[in-house]
């Protein structure tokens, strides 16, 4: 798959580094989001396959049983449809990377045996499939250390009923993710996602069996002291039928304050964040309803 068939949208092929280094640096400024292809020695076709199928059974349980799914941070648990958004409804976790957290998720809503394993399977290898990005972004950019080791990984599985009346409302409002990245198994059929450049103007980022997505996020942002674009992305309704989505998310430091490789800061690029940790980060996002990225703007050094 090339550039030209997605929009523009750069595609990282993962089996062609260290060549594509400085292809997925660009993409990381430039874009926030990229596509992945060739990734299966990390996650097989045929483990995305099976998770798709146990994840839509997931989301079609009862509701009853779907809110036993409750919140661990805020906004880790069971979505319901709400007013704003109606067509939307989500299930998750707030750590993959910890084998209690998928096992409570599983029991609460009652998975059978092969369904947790593939669920487990999955956990694992997205998780190791991040932190290769990762590396390979800290390869990229010439760093010594391997940032993100121990962060906490959220998990959220996403169901969007469109029908032909829904056609052209929206099915998740503009937002940037909160995370440093984020793992997205699009759906292959339903299409809908669109990313905003820098520009102000909308990416429509078609469907593509096989492929992953990367986003990059808010912590992604400070992180790399704004070297990195966290891109807005919002979910339309544009045809009838039901889209599900699987996103991972690499959040960032369990405890500690989000901190800038000391590669990426020099006189000429002072550090533009205080320090703050992830969780204030989340808790400020959350109370001052900043969705879209402001919240950073409230941690600039010089505001
Ligand atoms: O469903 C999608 O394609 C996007 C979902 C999303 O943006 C999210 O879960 O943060
Ligand atoms: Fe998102």
């Amino acid at each position: 798959m090339a550039e030209s068939e997605s929009n523009g949208l750069p595609v990282i092929d993962m089996q062609d580094f260290p060549g594509q280094l400085s292809k997925l640096i660009e993409a990381c400024e430039e874009w926030g989001c990229f596509r992945i292809v060739n990734f299966q020695n990390f996650v097989p076709q045929s483990l995305m396959h099976e998770m798709k199928g146990v994840v839509r059974s997931l989301l079609d349980l009862p509701i009853e049983i779907k809110r036993r799914n409750v919140d661990v941070i805020a906004g880790s648990g069971y979505m319901a449809p709400s007013k704003i958004n109606p067509l939307y409804e989500a299930l998750g976790l707030y750590d993959m990377t910890s084998a209690q957290h998928v096992d409570a998720f599983c029991t609460q809503l009652d998975a059978a045996p092969h369904q947790r394993q593939t669920f487990v399977r999955y956990a694992r290898a997205v998780h190791e499939f991040m932190m290769d990005i990762g590396h390979k972004i800290g390869e990229g950019l010439g760093l010594k250390g391997v940032p993100f080791v121990g962060w906490p990984c959220q998990f959220r599985i996403n169901k969007y009923t469109f029908t032909s009346e829904s056609v052209g409302s929206s099915g998740v409002q503009l937002h940037t993710d909160s995370s440093f990245l984020t793992v997205l198994q699009d759906d292959e059929i339903i299409g809908g996602l669109e990313v905003m450049r820098k520009s102000g103007t909308f990416v429509a980022i078609d469907p593509c069996p096989e492929t992953l997505l990367v986003n990059l996020g808010d912590i992604a942002a400070v992180w790399s002291n704004g070297r990195f674009c966290n891109v807005k992305h919002r979910v339309l309704c544009k045809e009838a039928g039901i889209r599900v989505s699987i996103a991972s998310f690499l959040l960032g430091p369990k405890e500690t304050a989000v901190e800038t490789p000391p590669e990426l800061v020099d006189s000429e690029h002072p550090p533009l964040y205080i320090p703050f940790t992830y969780e204030e980060f989340r808790k400020l996002r959350i109370s001052k309803k900043l969705h879209t990225g402001e919240a950073l703007d409230l941690l600039r050094t010089e505001s």
